[in-house]
């Protein structure tokens, strides 16, 4: 639905996206996930055509937003709704006054504009908070009155940027599922800007992952998650194996068809050895429950070993291979 096609931006001499490349699907959840300043805010602006881009291209639906301009990009900015971490209300107004502001932007009647502006307080739970202002909401409801406003002209795509960067953990969890719901009941394609790996985790099908401007990955989210080597692990996760003892360590990634399956026992019993589970997590991943293992193995048993994780078809690393 949105490709993203070797793009290009500067800032005068900085350069802020360098060869971007992304396909994102129609109805899917597609996480960026990035350091502050990796140019994912940017790369936002430029899908909704608030930025110009220098080099290559992007496309909605097939057509280019480099040669949108009048009516055509009013009407992009209407399909592509966006909101913020610090989201963006108007302090004066009331959350029914916010929502209803796009569609009397938009000329609608006052009827009608009643309507569909309770019917999203309700989709967002706050029906009963309609007459409160910004500064009588928290920053969970604040968020969810910025959604309403944000699917009152329909839109197809929703893009978020950082916008639970401003909440508690729990309020957070609250908002992506808000986010999830909308995204099945109303088949709206998210796109959702983050520098927090558990936002990825609670929802995000699909995920790129930027550095300095560049996609460094891009995938299936769980997939890239226990990739060997993955970028993905190192840049997030890259303090949890500090403390390995010395020898072979070797991550085993358990995926899916794996999870439930006694895989480690079993190897011991064929291989009749002996190792140490030195480190293990299970992620979950929106639905999926996807494990890593690190052993600490004797180096007569590696080649042993490692032969058994591939002919079960398992995804491993060598850590440290130190004698
Ligand atoms: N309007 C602008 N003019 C000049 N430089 C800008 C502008 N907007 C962003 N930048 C620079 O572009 C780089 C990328 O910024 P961007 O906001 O896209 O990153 P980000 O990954 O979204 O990080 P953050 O989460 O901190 O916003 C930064 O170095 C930033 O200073």
């Amino acid at each position: 639905m949105i490709d993203i096609e070797n793009i290009n931006k500067s800032y005068g001499d900085l350069s802020v996206l360098e060869d971007v490349s992304m396909s994102i699907n129609r109805g899917e959840i597609f996480g960026i996930i990035g350091h502050s300043g990796a140019g994912k805010s940017t790369l936002l602006r430029c899908i909704n055509g608030l930025e110009p881009i220098g080099a290559g291209d992007i496309r909605i639906e097939g057509r280019s937003v480099r040669s949108m301009q009048g009516e055509e990009m009013r009407q992009l900015r209407k399909k592509l709704s966006m909101i913020f971490q610090n989201f963006n209300l108007l302090n004066l107004k009331t959350a029914y006054e916010n929502v209803a502001l796009p569609m009397e932007i938009w000329g609608y009647g006052k009827e009608e504009t009643r309507t569909r502006v309770l019917e999203l307080l309700r989709l967002v739970g706050l029906e009963n908070k309609a007459r409160n202002k910004p500064r009588a909401l928290s920053g969970g409801e604040k968020q969810r009155v910025a959604i309403a406003r944000a699917l009152a002209m329909n839109p197809e795509v929703l893009l978020c940027d950082e916008a639970t960067s401003a909440l508690d953990p729990k309020t957070t969890k609250e908002i992506l599922q808000l986010l999830d719901k909308i995204n099945r009941e109303l088949g709206i394609t998210i796109v959702i800007v983050t520098h927090q790996m558990e936002v990825i985790k609670e929802v995000c099908h699909r995920v790129a992952l930027m550095e300095n401007g560049r996609v460094l990955a891009q995938g299936e989210v769980g997939e890239l998650f226990l990739k060997p080597g993955s970028e993905l692990k190192t840049l997030l996760a890259e303090d949890e194996w500090d403390h390995l003892p010395p020898g072979i360590n070797i991550r085993i990634a358990f995926t899916r068809e794996y999870t439930n399956e006694s895989v480690i026992t079993e190897m011991a019993r064929e291989l009749d050895t002996n190792f140490s589970i030195v480190w293990g997590k299970l992620e979950k991943f929106r639905s999926d429950v996807l494990g890593n293992l690190v052993l600490n193995i004797e180096p007569n048993d590696k080649n042993r070993i490692i032969e058994y994780l591939e002919k079960r078809g398992l995804s491993w690393e060598v850590l440290t291979d130190e004698l």
